[in-house]
C-alpha cells in the first residue's frame, strides 16, 4: 500500500500555508504565471517559500517561461512545474526536479507523452479547456488513464473534498492535486475544506 501524495496549488496567503503544512500535505504550489488571477509576484514567493518548513515541497507553476523568469524564481523552488507547450529539453535546463502537466485533449496520447518527458519525474494529467492552460475547476474522465503507464501520475482537474475519495479509489495516483476545490474565492483558501481534502484522501487510502 502506497499513500497517496497531496500537493495544494494556487497559495497566496501566509495563513493558508500554514494550514496547509499543519495538515501534512506534501507540496506546495504557487502560480508564476502573471496572467493568472492566482499569481503571486517574485518578492511575494520569497516571502512565503521562506517559511516553508523541511520537507515540504515548493512548487512554481509556469506557462511557456522565458528561461530567465524560472532562473530567478529558482532559489525559492523545490520543484518546477510545467503547464505550457515547453519541451523536454527547456524543462530539463534547469537544476530543479520537474514534471510536466498535460492537458487531457481528446488526442492525447499518453504512452507517447510519458516517453517524450522521460526525464520529469511525474506528470500531471488535468482538463483540457481551450485557451486555459491550468486551474479550470474542470474534471475530466478518469478512466482515460492508461492502468500502467511509463511515469508516475500527479491527479489534477477539478478534485474537491466530495470527489477525492473516489479518484483515488479509481486511478491510485501517486499524488492529488487541487487548486479551486479548496478554495473559499479565487486564491485564498477554505482551512474547513482543505482538512476535509486530506482527510478524504486517507480515507480512501484506507479503502
Ligand atoms: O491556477 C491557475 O490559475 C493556473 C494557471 C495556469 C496554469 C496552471 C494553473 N493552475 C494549476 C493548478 O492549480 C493545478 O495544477 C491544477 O490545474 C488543478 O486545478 P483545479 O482544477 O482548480 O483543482
Amino acid at each position: 500500500m502506497q499513500r497517496t501524495r497531496i500537493k495544494f496549488c494556487g497559495f497566496t496567503r501566509q495563513a493558508d500555508i500554514d494550514m496547509a503544512v499543519a495538515l501534512g500535505v506534501d507540496a506546495l504550489g504557487f502560480v508564476m504565471w502573471p496572467k493568472s488571477s492566482r499569481s503571486v509576484d517574485i518578492e511575494q514567493l520569497a516571502g512565503l517559500s521562506a517559511k516553508v518548513p523541511a520537507f515540504v515541497s515548493r512548487v512554481g507553476l509556469f506557462v511557456d517561461p522565458s528561461a530567465e523568469w524560472v532562473e530567478a524564481c529558482l532559489p525559492h523552488l523545490d520543484l518546477l512545474q510545467f503547464h505550457g507547450d515547453e519541451t523536454p529539453e527547456f524543462c530539463a535546463g534547469f537544476d530543479r526536479p520537474w514534471i510536466k502537466a498535460l492537458r487531457m485533449r481528446d488526442t492525447i496520447d499518453l504512452a507517447f507523452e510519458a516517453e517524450r518527458y522521460a526525464q520529469s519525474q511525474a506528470l500531471l494529467l488535468d482538463a483540457y479547456r481551450p485557451g486555459t492552460p491550468g486551474g479550470t475547476g474542470e474534471s475530466f474522465d478518469w478512466s482515460r488513464i492508461p492502468a500502467t503507464l511509463a511515469k508516475p501520475v500527479i491527479l489534477a482537474g477539478g478534485l474537491t473534498p466530495e470527489n477525492v475519495s473516489q479518484a483515488v479509489h479509481q486511478v491510485r495516483p501517486y499524488a492529488v492535486d487541487v487548486s479551486g476545490g479548496i478554495e473559499a474565492s479565487r486564491g485564498c483558501k477554505d482551512a474547513s475544506r482543505m482538512a476535509s481534502f486530506v482527510r478524504q484522501v486517507a480515507l480512501a487510502d484506507a479503502r
